[in-house]
């Protein structure tokens, strides 16, 4: 039995608190909300898991450096965003303030719905730290929820980051009704597009082929529980991007990820076709059917 405190009671620290703690762990939930300190669970916690969104890092990260966290607490990202003012995933914030802890990703097609209702998925739990990696397997598989383990913590987090974009797109597709056909081409090109920006930014390209790129892909551009892809499918449907935000009451990291995206393409000077349309359709600079017809209309070229 291992002891938890989770921070961030939205819906994936609240499911990911309840795996847990059917497991047989100790679990702290915790949230800025809560009536209980940080400082008071801390000193006794094995690990700590950050499930706090995005806009939501840097002030955790800030929390957790006022406390006394021992080295040995093993902390768990599992934030699927990039930072605008760095553009710096969760994992390498968490490393650059936390040092000497051990740091894992744990990333995956993970619907936190699905795990609510306790129906079977896997995941990943990357680090550099191997051993770290497996005490986050141990603790967390179960029956309902498989972990693997990888030493990519960068290529598994971007992969359930960049994926965001690509459920966007798929959104739109299936809400312009685009046709199977359609919707298989943009799949299998966001792959490579996600390789093509991992590996330049240090991931290894397998990783992408695994359960936190083609497979958290597949399970957030397929599912309407996807918020990322209710927003893509709301902006075919002809609603403005402020008033879908403002009716989702919830997060979907990827209208900030394509920003910044396309901020690091412009930057490295990266192929990024579809995220490119993503980005101009985020910020009204085409409709949904122009950004289809300015993907058709690409210079021809070698598939791979
Ligand atoms: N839901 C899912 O299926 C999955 C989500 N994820 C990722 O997990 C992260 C959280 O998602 P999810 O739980 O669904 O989102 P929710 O919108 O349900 O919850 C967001 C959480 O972040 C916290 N938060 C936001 N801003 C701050 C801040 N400034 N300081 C402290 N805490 C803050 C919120 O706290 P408060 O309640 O106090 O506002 C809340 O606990 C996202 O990056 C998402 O991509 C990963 C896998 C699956
Ligand atoms: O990351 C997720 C599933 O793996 C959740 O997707 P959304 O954030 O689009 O709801």
């Amino acid at each position: 039995m291992a002891i938890l405190t989770i921070i961030g009671g939205g819906a994936w620290g609240s499911a990911l608190a309840n795996l847990a703690t059917k497991k047989g762990n100790q679990v702290h939930l915790w949230s800025r909300r809560s009536s209980f300190e940080l400082e008071s669970v801390i000193t006794s916690t094995d690990i700590v898991v950050s499930a706090v969104s995005m806009k939501g890092v840097a002030a955790t990260v800030d929390r957790l450096l006022a406390t006394n966290l021992s080295p040995n607490t093993i902390i768990v990202t599992v934030t699927k965003g990039l930072d605008p003012a760095t553009t710096n995933t969760p994992s390498q914030i968490w490393q650059t303030a936390f040092p000497h802890n051990p740091i894992v990703v744990l990333s995956g097609p993970n619907l936190s719905e699905e795990i609510r209702q306790g129906l079977p998925a896997a995941t990943v739990a990357a680090s550099f730290d191997l051993s770290a990696a497996k005490q986050v397997q141990n603790i967390y598989s179960s029956e309902i929820f498989r972990v693997y383990v990888n030493q990519d913590p960068l290529g598994t987090e971007l992969g359930g980051t960049l994926k965001n974009v690509f459920a966007i797109a798929a959104g739109v597709c299936d809400g312009l009704q685009l046709g199977t056909n359609a919707k298989s081409a943009l799949l299998t090109r966001a792959l490579p597009e996600m390789i093509r920006v991992g590996v330049r930014l240090g991931a290894q390209a397998e990783t992408f082929y695994g359960l936190s790129g083609l497979g958290d892909l597949l399970a957030t551009c397929n599912s309407s529980l996807s918020r990322n892809y209710r927003v893509g499918f709301r902006l075919s449907q002809g609603k403005s991007l402020e008033e879908i935000l403002q009716e989702l009451q919830s997060t979907a990291e990827g209208v900030n990820t394509t920003n910044v995206l396309i901020d690091l393409a412009n930057q490295r000077g990266i192929e990024v076709p579809v995220s490119r349309q993503v980005y101009r359709l985020l910020n009204g600079e085409i409709t949904p059917e122009q950004a289809v017809l300015a993907l058709m209309e690409r210079a021809l070229k070698p598939e791979i």
